[in-house]
């Protein structure tokens, strides 16, 4: 079954990849660096997301109690990202597989170019034969430009590169329907993409090194799984943990894909984050677009409201009379225009239907 995935997105959290002092964990990185060989001797296409920059710069230096958090982050990503990508690179070598190092930002998801060139590059790579090692660029990503956590930076490149698959490791055997600590909590092995409600089971709490938690991660999971990716959270610890979650062979959790999005859809689905302007339509509108037996694009007869400033090929976020965000487009003009055309009749679609993404729930 899940063997068959061909092309993989393999996240690797903080806490899998550190000692409990905060070190990196450097035997654990080579056992599963030898565990994607084997994978890519199976003809996978493999993409890391890795985390452990920060943990590699407190390896090679300290930093003045004085300087700020944000400082200090960038401090030790700088110097660690460098260690961390050579210790990948010197350990693929003797396996006589190249990676390449790809830091990004949440900037590079807001613009169609910018994502285009990027997947352009994750094309390439993967041509080649080459494994890209993927990492927030955490020293220019502070405060409010930072991803959640590399959960977040992962399932955006799983819906970019339409992986078959999206594998997190962590430093639990997977979502438990209680604190992991408690003995009688059980890791729920199958999650539905209608599920709700995973405040009730998953704390807040954080790993010792973690930056998102549990809960961003079951967020993030559902969204994927949505967009016909499977999603699988497992314990990164776990001895030929990748082999054994391929075959069905350890306790862990699934997300059950959903039946899948077009490629255009699966970017404009993760970028409500990024829109430039929001459109707020009428009841009558919204419920034109969510009637799922028809394909239906957003009319300026519909629109009540339009604000921010935007251009062609922009993102929008779409509101209805409550101000609840029901989906997100992709502008077919700019702001200027839309504004003239305001629930007018016989105008152009603002945004056409191949370029609009609903919230599952409503569509
Ligand atoms: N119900 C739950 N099931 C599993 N883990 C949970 C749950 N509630 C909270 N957690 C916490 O989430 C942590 C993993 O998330 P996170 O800190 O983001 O790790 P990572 O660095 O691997 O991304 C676990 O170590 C655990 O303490
Ligand atoms: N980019 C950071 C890790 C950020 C992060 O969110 O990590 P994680 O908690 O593993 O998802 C680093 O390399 O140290």
């Amino acid at each position: 079954m899940s063997a068959s995935y061909k092309r993989i997105l393999l996240k690797i959290g903080s806490n899998v990849l550190t000692q409990p002092d905060g070190m990196p964990d450097v035997a654990r990185i080579q056992h599963l660096v030898d565990q994607v060989a084997a994978l890519k001797k199976e003809g996978k296409e493999v993409i890391v997301v890795s985390s452990g920059a920060v943990a590699y710069g407190r390896s090679l230096t300290s930093v003045s109690e004085k300087a700020d958090a944000v400082s200090t982050r960038q401090l030790l990503a700088a110097v660690g990202q460098v260690q961390l990508i050579n210790t990948y690179s010197a350990m693929f070598g003797p396996h006589g597989l190249v990676c390449a190092q790809v830091l990004v930002t949440k900037e590079d998801f807001r613009d169609r170019n910018h994502y285009l060139n990027m997947q352009n590059c994750f094309r390439v790579l993967l041509q080649n034969n080459i494994i890209p090692v993927v990492n927030e660029n955490d020293v220019i990503s502070v405060t409010e430009l930072m991803f959640t956590d590399n959960d977040e930076l992962a399932g955006l490149i799983a819906s970019m590169l339409d992986a078959d698959a999206l594998l997190i490791l962590s430093n639990v055997d997977g979502i438990y329907n209680g604190d992991p600590r408690d003995e009688k909590s059980e890791v729920i092995q199958e999650i539905g993409h209608a599920t709700t409600g995973f405040a009730e089971f998953v704390s807040t709490q954080r790993s010792q090194f973690g930056r998102g938690g549990m809960i961003t991660k079951c967020h993030m999971a559902q969204k994927v799984a949505q967009l016909g990716i499977t999603v699988h959270i497992a314990n990164g610890k776990t001895e030929n943990v990748l082999q054994k979650v391929l075959l069905g062979q350890v306790v862990h959790t699934r997300f059950i894909p959903k039946k899948s999005a077009s490629g255009k859809k699966k970017w404009i689905a993760h970028s409500g984050n990024y829109a430039k302007g929001e459109v707020q339509v009428n009841a009558g509108a919204k419920a034109a677009l969510s009637a799922s037996e028809k394909a239906v694009s957003l009319l300026p007869v519909g629109i009540t409201r339009i604000t921010g400033e935007f251009k062609k090929g922009d993102i929008l976020k779409l509101v209805d009379e409550q101000a609840k965000m029901f989906g997100v487009g992709i502008a077919e003009y700019g702001s200027d225009k839309a504004q003239e055309r305001l629930g007018q009749k016989n105008q152009k679609p603002l945004v056409h239907y191949d370029y609009l993404f609903l919230n599952p729930e409503v569509s």
